[in-house]
């Protein structure tokens, strides 16, 4: 049977549980969203095809349960990941403070100098953010992006960016992972 598919990603969403993890990932997937809150159990993943520089890339993107007692499960998934999608609810301060915490999960846990995105969701409900736009930004150096999956305005943004940070190698086998060059990407990954 015919490949559908040029390259395979494996992305991984991490952050404090409640913070529209899944939501994102269906809302990036299925464009869909919905506001009933079902913690998740482990991990689950979903894929999205998308089209960069003229090559079909499919993206594996890792859903992880936020639950500190999932973490066992859910760590043993950073090894694979090429891209780790850090998220913070931006109504709720310890979400972000906790990204401290997520980045040493990281650290202990992923391949070394794998690529980070920080996305600061629900952004819909500005009135009620306590996390400041500037400070995310400042945090963190890199690139930072205030999302929400309500909407997929925003969501959009970052599919681009991914899709920006994504530097095909051509010389790497089909199907086989390929690292994120961060020196040639724009980039979404941080
Ligand atoms: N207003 C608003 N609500 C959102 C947004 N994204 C998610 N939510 C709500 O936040 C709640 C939690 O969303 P989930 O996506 O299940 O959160 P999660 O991070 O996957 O949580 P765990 O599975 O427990 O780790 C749900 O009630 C969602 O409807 C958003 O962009 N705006």
């Amino acid at each position: 049977m015919a490949k559908k598919y040029d390259f395979l990603f494996k992305l991984l969403l991490i952050g404090d549980s409640g913070v529209g993890k899944t939501c994102l990932i269906i809302r990036f997937a299925e464009d869909n969203f919905n506001s009933t809150y079902i913690s998740t159990i482990g991990i689950d993943f979903k894929v999205k095809t998308i089209d960069v520089d003229g090559k079909k890339v499919k993206l594996q993107i890792w859903d992880t349960a936020g639950q500190e007692r999932f973490k066992t499960i859910t760590t043993a998934y950073y090894r694979g990941a090429m891209g780790i999608i850090l998220v913070y609810d931006i109504t709720d301060e310890k979400s972000f403070e906790n990204i401290q915490n997520w980045m040493k999960s990281i650290k202990e846990n992923a391949s070394a100098g794998v690529s980070r995105m920080l996305l600061g969701n629900k952004c819909d409900i500005e009135t009620k953010r306590k996390v400041p736009k500037e400070v995310g930004v400042k945090v963190r150096k890199g690139i930072h992006y205030d999302v929400f999956a309500k909407s997929s305005i925003c969501v959009e943004e970052v599919r681009k960016s991914l899709s920006a940070g994504i530097t095909l190698n051509p010389t790497a086998r089909e199907e086989k992972l390929t690292p994120t060059d961060k020196k040639s990407s724009k980039c979404a990954l941080i």
